[in-house]
C-alpha cells in the first residue's frame, strides 16, 4: 500500500508519520507538499499534526485553503481512507471533512502528555486490528483539542458510531470525551492523540500501531 503523508508549512509529524507507516508498519509512503494538487496512485492520506502556518487565525484554519486541498476532498468522497492526527484533525474539521470544531483546551495550557483512551467502535477501517483491545494509551501534544459539537451533531455521531476514541479523564474539555471521530463513511477518521508516535518498543509504547495495521488491511481487502 502507498500511504501519502501531507506537508504543509509548519507540520512537524510529518517524518514521525512517514517513518512509522515505512520502518514499522513495512509499507510505502511519500512527503506529499501542500502545494501538490493530485494524489493519484496512492491508496491512504495521512494528514500529520504540527503548527500548519503558525496555527494563525485557528489551528487548521489557513491551511484549508492549500493546494492540496482539493485533491483530499475528492480522495475522501470517492472513499479513500484518510487519517488526520492533531492538526491534521483540525485541518479536516475546517476543511468541513468532519461535523464539529477544536476549540482551545479548557485549561487554556498546551497539553504534552500520555493519555489513556477507550476504544469505542472497533469495527471500523481504523480500528479492527485492536481486535477486543479497547483500552489503550497513546501521546497528546495540543492546545487547541477541546472538540465541539452542537446536540443534534452529538445525537448524530453516536447513532452512526461515528465517535472511535475517547478519552479517559478528558484533559482538554472534549464534548462526551471525544478524542476521535470517523466521518459518516467511515472513511475519514479525525484524532488528536498521536498513533504515530507509539509504534515501537523503543518508544515506550506500541498502541498505535494497530491503527496502521486496519488501514492497510482495509486496503488489501
Ligand atoms: N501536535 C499538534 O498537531 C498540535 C496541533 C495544534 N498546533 C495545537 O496546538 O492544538
Amino acid at each position: 500500500m502507498r500511504f501519502a503523508v501531507i506537508v504543509f508549512p509548519g507540520s512537524n509529524c510529518d517524518e514521525d508519520m512517514y517513518y512509522a507507516v515505512t520502518d514499522q508498519l513495512g509499507e510505502t509512503a511519500e512527503l506529499v507538499s501542500y502545494t501538490a494538487t493530485t494524489l493519484a496512485g496512492f491508496d491512504g492520506v495521512l494528514i500529520p499534526g504540527g503548527f500548519s502556518y503558525g496555527d494563525y487565525l485557528r489551528c487548521g484554519a489557513i491551511a484549508r485553503f492549500s493546494p492540496i486541498m482539493p485533491a483530499i476532498i475528492e480522495f475522501a468522497n470517492n472513499g479513500g481512507l484518510v487519517l488526520g492526527v492533531c492538526n491534521g484533525f483540525q485541518i479536516l474539521t475546517e476543511a468541513g471533512l468532519l461535523p464539529g470544531a477544536l476549540r482551545e483546551n479548557k485549561t487554556l495550557n498546551f497539553i504534552c502528555k500520555d493519555a489513556p483512551l477507550k476504544i469505542e467502535n472497533t469495527q471500523t477501517a481504523f480500528t479492527s486490528a485492536y481486535g477486543q483491545n479497547t483500552e489503550i494509551r497513546l501521546p497528546i501534544a495540543h492546545g487547541e483539542g477541546n472538540y465541539y459539537c452542537d446536540e443534534a451533531t452529538l445525537a448524530q455521531l453516536k447513532a452512526n458510531h461515528q465517535i472511535v476514541f475517547t478519552y479517559q479523564d478528558n484533559p482538554n474539555g472534549s464534548v462526551a470525551d471525544i478524542a476521535g471521530i470517523t466521518n459518516e463513511a467511515g472513511n475519514v477518521l479525525g484524532m488528536m492523540p498521536h498513533p504515530e508516535r507509539a509504534v515501537e518498543w523503543l518508544l515506550g509504547n506500541t498502541d498505535g500501531l494497530p491503527l496502521f495495521e486496519s488501514m492497510a488491511a482495509k486496503v488489501r481487502q
